[in-house]
């Protein structure tokens, strides 16, 4: 078990703890659960899915990295597909704090990042802040993605959103979640190749300026994040957050970063490179290269 689970796993149920041990076990737990480990955990546990999502909120609010707040959000995006995806909050050292990435965005970039197609709600251990509402607002779930909170009632995005604004207001119908391929051909290496297929992928209706980020780690193992753009701009998710996000769900650290790639359009009227090169800098991550799409 990855030694951030440390403190937060004696403190579940006793049974809890004996049907996810197994699912903990690797270092590199991917920090999600298949629907069927979901059974699993209920029929072990006898919850049902809402108090069963809460009961796991320690566990990804265990892998949240604030160096600067100390303040540890965990979130549970659950799926249409009936997965779950855990989201952390991470704060960068040394970067801005536009770098910071919430629990919120977190576990919906998880969730769409691993192909889930929609998310039926989102689960957190604190209110979430305008911004994730705002982000939350460009899902294809729209403003009825159920938010479920602890010690609250189940409530739904639009309860929480009341007078939203959103892609309707610019007349954005692609939305957040919705299947897009940009159709960029491939071509370098695997790391440059990994960079574009994130960026055919990517949420870019408002600028038209689609990317992807591609880390490789020094077992090999790579890492890729889409950008993700909000219809009210400052809360979009840039592409090395979805990286980074994914690698250290997945139990990595920083010092595991070998080499990232960038891919990014010459002519687009937006550009990720600075803030990605300024980021990884401030991570100990020097070898950053760009890919044109
Ligand atoms: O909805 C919220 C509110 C705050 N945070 C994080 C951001 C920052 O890392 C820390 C303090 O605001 O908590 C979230 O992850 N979600
Ligand atoms: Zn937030």
């Amino acid at each position: 078990m990855h030694s951030r689970f440390h403190t937060a796993f004696p403190g579940l149920a006793e049974n809890l703890q004996a049907a996810l041990a197994p699912m903990l076990a690797d270092t590199h737990f991917p920090a999600m659960l298949s629907a069927e480990q979901v059974a699993t955990l209920q029929s072990a546990t006898q919850l049902d899915a809402d108090a069963l999502a809460f009961a796991l909120l320690p566990l990804a609010a265990a892998c949240a990295r604030t160096d600067l707040s100390h303040f540890n959000v965990g979130a549970i995006a659950r799926g249409v597909s009936g997965s779950w995806y855990f989201g952390a909050n991470m704060e960068f050292l040394g970067a801005t704090m536009q770098q910071t990435v919430h629990a919120e965005q977190s576990a919906v970039s998880h969730a769409w990042l691993r192909g889930e197609k929609a998310l039926a709600s989102v689960t957190v251990n604190y209110t979430p802040c305008g911004h994730c509402r705002q982000f939350m607002n460009e899902l294809n779930s729209g403003l009825s993605l159920g938010i479920n909170l602890p010690g609250r009632a189940p409530h739904t995005l639009g309860d929480y959103l009341p007078d939203a604004f959103g892609p309707k207001d610019l007349e954005i119908k692609t939305l957040l979640m919705d299947e897009q391929d940009h159709g960029f051909p491939l071509r370098g290496d695997a790391l440059a190749q990994a960079a574009i297929t994130a960026a055919n992928k990517s949420h870019s209706p408002y600028t038209h300026s689609p990317s992807g980020v591609a880390i490789v780690c020094r077992d090999g193992r790579i890492f890729i994040g889409s950008y993700a753009e909000n219809a009210a701009f400052n809360p979009t998710l840039p592409p090395l957050q979805g990286a980074l996000n994914l690698l250290n769900l997945n139990g990595f650290d920083y010092a595991d970063i070998e080499r990232a790639t960038l891919a990014e359009r010459a002519d687009a009227p937006l550009t990720q490179w600075d803030a990605t090169v300024a980021t990884l800098r401030a991570l100990g991550c020097e070898n950053v290269e760009r890919v044109q799409l």
